[in-house]
């Protein structure tokens, strides 16, 4: 499975900013932004985005701006997240994600792990990629991206409270695996360097990547 972790993906004043919101807001129940199967599944509460939609759209717009970010998801559109808590015997069962939440296809899922994992027991996220297994608690601050298309899990939290910010990506490549050629052979040019005896090579490799990412783009 092609996924990125990003420690501190925030700046450190924005990040102080969300965990200060965790305590101030109003959370109802997750059933209501999820559909079907993923509705069956959801047992959460979320942040009401009333009185918090500033700080939300903040946290979209310096996902958008990480460079790191860029580069693996060549995002079009870094969608709003939504702020989940999970209490002592929350979860939310295996499911796939909607093709197209708000006016975004979904192409990569982001989860901003929001507390220490010390101070939480479960609550793993558990992505199953073509059957092989992928669990991640990550320091609070971290940034996990993995495809929309993988069947995932919140593991049950029995005990303390897991918090995260979700949201969803749509890439300029919608393909995880083409996004994924092109993300590699981005970062051939840079080490070959500029002037040196390779520099032939490193143009014609950034010729590939552009007419590869033009083939490939919506
Ligand atoms: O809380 C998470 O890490 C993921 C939640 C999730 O899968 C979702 O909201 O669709
Ligand atoms: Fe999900």
């Amino acid at each position: 499975m092609h996924y990125l972790i990003i420690q501190n993906a925030l700046s450190a004043p924005l990040f102080t900013q969300v965990r200060a919101a965790l305590g101030k807001g109003s959370f109802s129940d997750g059933r209501a932004t999820a559909n079907g199967l993923a509705q069956a599944a959801k047992r959460n509460l979320q942040l009401a985005p009333e009185g918090h939609a500033e700080l939300l759209d903040c946290i979209a717009q310096a996902l958008l701006e990480q460079p790191l970010l860029q580069a693996f998801a060549m995002p079009w559109h870094v969608g709003r997240p939504m702020i989940n808590r999970y209490a002592v015997g929350m979860a939310y069962g295996m499911h796939a994600d909607a093709a197209h939440i708000g006016d975004l296809r979904t192409d990569i899922s982001y989860t901003l792990f929001l507390d220490d994992p010390a101070s939480y027991a479960g609550g793993e996220l558990v992505i199953d990629s073509e059957g092989q297994q992928f669990s991640f608690k990550l320091p609070a601050g971290s940034l996990l991206l993995y495809p929309s298309g993988a069947l995932h899990e919140v593991r049950e939290v029995t005990a303390g409270v897991r918090h995260a910010a979700v949201g969803w990506i749509q890439s300029r490549i919608r393909d995880a695996g083409q996004r994924e050629i092109v993300a590699k052979l981005k970062a051939v040019p840079p080490a070959l360097g500029q002037g040196g005896q390779h520099q032939a090579l490193a143009v014609q490799t950034n010729e590939c990547i552009q007419r590869l990412v033009r083939m490939w783009c919506d």
